[in-house]
């Protein structure tokens, strides 16, 4: 480890679901990480090796419950509890800790949306007008004064990355935006409910979330402020039987003159020194197994067979650029570090 990388003490709260495991992993290999707490709920009192035997090569304290921290050790905090319980939490730490949080809590800025999309009041109102949305090509500067992060969903990651710079170049309508989005199973976290049985999810997919998915107004709301008008858009998620990864099909209504290669060149000028983002080159289609374990987000377009528009591929891991990785990022930004620390693992294939 470097001698000259300052050392973070670092809190990951949630540590035995896949999110914190998935930061445990990463973190483990990160110079600036200093990873001294990790707590759990049900799992608390064991040692992570226990819980998560595939990280047992590692030497780190027993699972904790959240009340047994002692704050003044702690700099940093991840967070990857469930929406919902989260902002309680949040709202009782010290202020002198920063927070990337990956649950949904902080995502909504308007407090009426939340309420609307979520079903109750949020717990914490201050500290959403002051989350910043941690996409983190998209807001660097905000993410980098931030004191508490909103990293965004698995789905909005996968479906903004390739979509924002087509609405901030008025290359696409706004008004005609169709997105059919696909996970594996890890996307729904380790507490796997009946529907997530091996026996019922294997060999087998189902849409869920029709029409309502809470992802909806997360992006809406990024895209109506890079479009500067209201943007509604459809979205329709899958869970398909594989662990890790998703897939993102959107199809596109093309403004103006604009074709499908204009998309793919105003994509691959912005994201040509963006270490995480890869515009394929042109036919090649994207695959969940290219960018597994991975930070990457690998994006292709295509001509659609209806005059007028295109069909944009993007494809991520829900774990890493979907979850940890893309907190990792966040973690890098907001404390000066440089933003692939940690985070230059590649995909696994096949
Ligand atoms: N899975 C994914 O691909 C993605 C997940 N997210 C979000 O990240 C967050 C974490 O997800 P994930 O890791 O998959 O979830 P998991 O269900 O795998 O893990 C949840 C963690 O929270 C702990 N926990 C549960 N309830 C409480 C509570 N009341 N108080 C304190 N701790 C609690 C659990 O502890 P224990 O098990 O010991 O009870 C566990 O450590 C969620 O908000 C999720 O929506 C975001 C993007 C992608
Ligand atoms: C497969 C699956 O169930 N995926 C989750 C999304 C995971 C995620 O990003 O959840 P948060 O927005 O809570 O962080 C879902 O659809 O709810």
């Amino acid at each position: 480890m470097p001698e000259s990388v300052d050392q973070i003490r670092i809190a990951i709260l949630g540590a035995s679901g896949y999110t914190g495991a998935e930061l445990v992993r990463m973190l483990a290999r990160h110079p600036a990480a200093d990873v001294r707490v990790l707590t759990a709920e049900r799992q608390a009192g064991k040692p992570l090796a226990e819980v998560f035997p595939h990280l047992a090569y590692l030497n780190l304290p027993n699972l904790v419950k959240i009340e047994q921290v002692d704050w003044s050790e702690i700099d940093f905090v991840f967070c990857g509890l469930p929406h919902g319980t989260t902002q309680e939490i949040i709202r009782a730490l010290p202020h002198t800790v920063k927070i990337v949080d990956l649950s949904a809590d902080f995502r909504l800025s308007d407090p009426a949306s939340y309420a609307q999309w979520y079903g109750h009041e949020h717990a914490a109102v201050e500290l959403q007008r002051e989350a910043v949305y941690g996409l983190t090509e998209f807001n660097r500067q905000g993410v980098r004064s931030a004191r508490l992060v909103a990293n965004p969903g698995c789905y909005p990651t996968a479906t903004l990355i390739p979509l924002l710079p087509l609405v901030l170049d008025g290359l696409i309508q706004t008004d005609d935006i169709i997105v059919d989005a696909k996970s594996g199973v890890s996307g729904a976290g380790r507490d796997a409910k009946q529907a997530n049985l091996f026996c019922e999810v294997s060999e087998g997919m189902h849409a869920y979330g029709v029409g309502h998915h809470r992802h909806m107004p997360e992006m809406e709301q990024e895209l109506s402020i890079a479009a500067g008008v209201p943007v509604t858009m459809a979205f329709t998620p899958h869970l398909i039987p594989m662990n890790r990864g998703e897939f993102i099909t959107t199809y596109v209504k093309l403004a103006g003159k604009n074709g499908p290669d204009d998309l793919r060149a105003a994509l691959a000028a912005r994201f040509e020194n963006e270490p995480f983002v890869q515009v394929l080159p042109a036919g090649v289609v994207p695959h969940t197994k290219h960018v597994r374990g991975s930070n990457q987000v690998h994006i292709s377009v295509f001509k659609d067979r209806l005059p007028g528009r295109a069909i944009v591929l993007s494809v991520l891991d829900n774990l890493v650029k979907g979850a940890s990785g893309q907190a990792i990022q966040n973690f890098n930004v907001m404390n000066g570090l440089i933003e692939t620390m940690g985070l230059e693992q590649a995909p696994m294939f096949p």
